[in-house]
């Protein structure tokens, strides 16, 4: 590793523009043979995404990966969506039960066009097998594997079968990983991309430690093809999170899918709670992240997305706020 710095360290640098309005700029994004509105998606944890959310956001041509904390309603859920000609994507862990999931969607003729292998610490025999395991009953799902931070793990998860690599240990905002135990990508994450999209031959997601708008642009120039965000998504009126009202203000709760308050007990906790304040309706957010992307691509001097790719970029470590900080 030769260079190392976070997303608040990087500027993009403009180049000349050659749109007459930022609206002429395409933000979709093909990815698993699916064409999406942004290359974003919510994170697949239980207070950022439901049934409910999931439905509306393939509705609205976004993409949606569910969380996997309620194994038992994943089976309905693939065959609610499909019956309504909507995407269905989920996620699996690695524990024994998780492996006859699998066989039991292939033995009801269910094909889930997204599979995501969501564990902590994917660099690990366990997800070889799950990946090896769902293209063998379900070779036409699209498998994201994860999570990794090193290009060997990108490297091997691919030749493994995953059509699709999840980088980022640690740099999530209601993360104690990198506190707990000293190790993960929390800090600077946004070089740990960039030296995994140089050794991935199939698209990455980048995961965790989004905090502005901005930080999709620079993932995108750094190597991912989509990028995971929870804290951004956390608290809106469809954040499936309890909602609270303290001194007035309306806030919504957003855990760690390793925090006690998902796992029920205090056993290799490696997540926190926190509360957010209350944003309203999420298509506000989402339509203001595209007019964002749109912006970001008339800066790159082009209309695509990939034309912010092969943008120009400056390390001014630590000072892109100088001193400033986002109130809207
Ligand atoms: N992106 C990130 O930085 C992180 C994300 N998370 C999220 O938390 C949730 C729970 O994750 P996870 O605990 O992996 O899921 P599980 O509790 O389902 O554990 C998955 C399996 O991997 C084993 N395991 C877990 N951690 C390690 C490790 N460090 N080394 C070797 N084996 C391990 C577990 O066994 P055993 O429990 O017995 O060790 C279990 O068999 C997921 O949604 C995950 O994405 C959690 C931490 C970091
Ligand atoms: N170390 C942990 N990471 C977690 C946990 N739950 C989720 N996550 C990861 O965070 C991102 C979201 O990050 P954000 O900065 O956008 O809020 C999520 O996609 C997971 O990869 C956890 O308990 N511990």
């Amino acid at each position: 590793m030769d260079l190392v710095f976070d997303y608040e360290d990087i500027q993009l640098i403009p180049a000349k523009s050659i749109v007459k309005s930022r609206s002429e700029c395409d933000t979709t994004v093909e990815f698993g043979g699916h064409t999406f509105k942004l290359p974003v998606v919510p994170a697949n944890m239980q207070t950022i995404i439901d049934e409910k959310l999931a439905a509306f956001l393939a509705e609205n041509g976004y993409f949606y990966i569910m969380h996997r904390f309620q194994p038992e309603k994943r089976l309905a859920f693939v065959k609610d969506m499909q019956s309504r000609g909507l995407i269905a994507s989920i996620s699996v862990g690695v524990k024994e039960g998780e492996f006859e999931f699998i066989k039991q969607l292939a033995e009801e003729n269910l094909t889930p066009e997204f599979i995501t292998i969501d564990i902590a610490h994917g660099h690990s025999n366990s997800v070889i097998e799950m990946i090896k395991h769902i293209k063998n009953h379900l070779p036409k799902s699209f498998v994201i594997a994860g999570n990794v931070g090193t290009p060997e793990a990108v490297r091997e998860l691919e030749h493994a079968g995953a059509d699709a690599t999840k980088v980022g240990i640690g740099p999530g905002k209601v993360c104690i990983t990198k506190i707990k135990t000293g190790f993960g990508t929390g800090g600077w994450q946004l070089a740990a991309l960039r030296w995994c999209a140089k050794a991935a031959s199939k698209p990455i997601i980048a995961d965790g430690g989004i905090r502005t708008h901005g930080d999709i642009a620079k993932s995108i120039r750094f190597g991912a093809t989509m990028v995971m965000i929870g804290s951004l998504f956390a608290g809106h009126e469809e954040s499936p999170g309890e909602t609270v009202i303290r001194d007035g203000k309306t806030y919504k709760e957003y855990f760690g899918s390793a925090s006690e308050y998902q796992k029920g007990e205090r056993k290799n906790v490696e997540g926190k709670k926190m509360y957010v304040e209350y944003k309203g309706p999420i298509i506000d957010t989402l339509i203001e992240m595209e007019q964002d992307l749109q912006s970001s691509i008339s800066y790159a001097g082009g209309n695509k997305l990939k034309d912010i790719r092969t943008v120009d970029y400056v390390i001014v470590k630590n000072s892109i706020f100088n001193g400033d900080r986002i109130i809207y």
